[in-house]
């Protein structure tokens, strides 16, 4: 494959291996075995069953895995409705990183697309509530991630971008794994990484080394993936592969 012509003086590549499709029965073993893959750390997914349609893990999951997993970065992708009310809880049990969406502080429009408070956002953030809860973040020395999803227009996350760590472009309605990637949501990791020359900007759903190419020349630089490293027979090729298209 020829090296990916990517966006110049993107920060590092880093693979997230999202556990969400594992054999939770096997947490602590599958967390295990994505990171002798050679990812760089782990995408826990925590859903509400309000923010999407499906129901996860909380704050106790990350608790027992924590001590287990020495050294490990925990992102926590927290797909709830209420993302202020889990941060000390989060920062208690371990999480390194707490990437929250912007939705929930979003006045919901009636336009079309999902049911649940993750679908179309017609604009008017509370700014300050967001900010404060990016507040929160930090003051328990976490990472700070901000998501938008699918249908929520890229510019809203634009007054956040300097004083959070990473910004995150769901790639997929978020809810579930296993999903198709949405080409089209590389308008927005592009508009991102023509502003931000050294942002982290994450993708997360879907990501394959099929489609890695578009992400990487879009100006992505974090790449979550877990069908395609969990359902894996060789997971460490997989995190090869993806990394290959960054190598000029
Ligand atoms: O947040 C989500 C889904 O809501 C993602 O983290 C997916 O769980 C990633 O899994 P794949 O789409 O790569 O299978
Ligand atoms: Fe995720």
């Amino acid at each position: 494959m020829q090296p990916q012509q990517c966006q110049p003086h993107s920060p590092p590549v880093k693979v997230a291996a999202s556990i969400l499709n594992s054999d939770l029965a096997e947490l602590h073993s599958e967390c295990n075995r994505m990171i002798s893959a050679g990812s760089d750390f782990l995408h826990l997914d925590v859903m509400d069953g309000h923010f999407v349609p499906n129901l996860t893990f909380g704050h106790p999951v990350v608790q027992c895995l924590r001590p287990k997993l020495p050294g490990v970065l925990l992102e926590v992708h927290m797909m709830v409705s209420k993302p202020r009310q889990w941060v000390q809880p989060m920062a208690s049990a371990g999480a390194n990183q707490y990437t929250f969406h912007l939705e929930p502080f979003c006045q919901i429009g009636s336009t079309g697309g999902g049911s649940d408070s993750s679908s179309p956002v017609v604009g008017n953030v509370d700014t300050e509530a967001c900010s404060e809860c990016i507040r929160h973040i930090r003051e328990n020395r976490m990472r700070v991630g901000l998501g938008i999803s699918p249908d929520t227009p890229v510019h809203l996350v634009f007054p956040f971008v300097e004083s959070v760590d990473q910004i995150l472009v769901m790639t997929v309605h978020p809810g579930f794994g296993g999903q198709s990637f949405m080409s089209d949501m590389m308008p927005k990791v592009k508009s991102l990484r023509d502003r931000y020359a050294t942002l982290d900007i994450e993708v997360d759903g879907g990501v394959t080394p099929d489609n890695v190419a578009q992400c990487a020349s879009a100006g992505a630089n974090v790449l979550v993936s877990g069908t395609a490293l969990i359902k894996s027979p060789d997971p460490a090729a997989v995190v090869a592969r993806l990394k290959s298209v960054y190598k000029s």
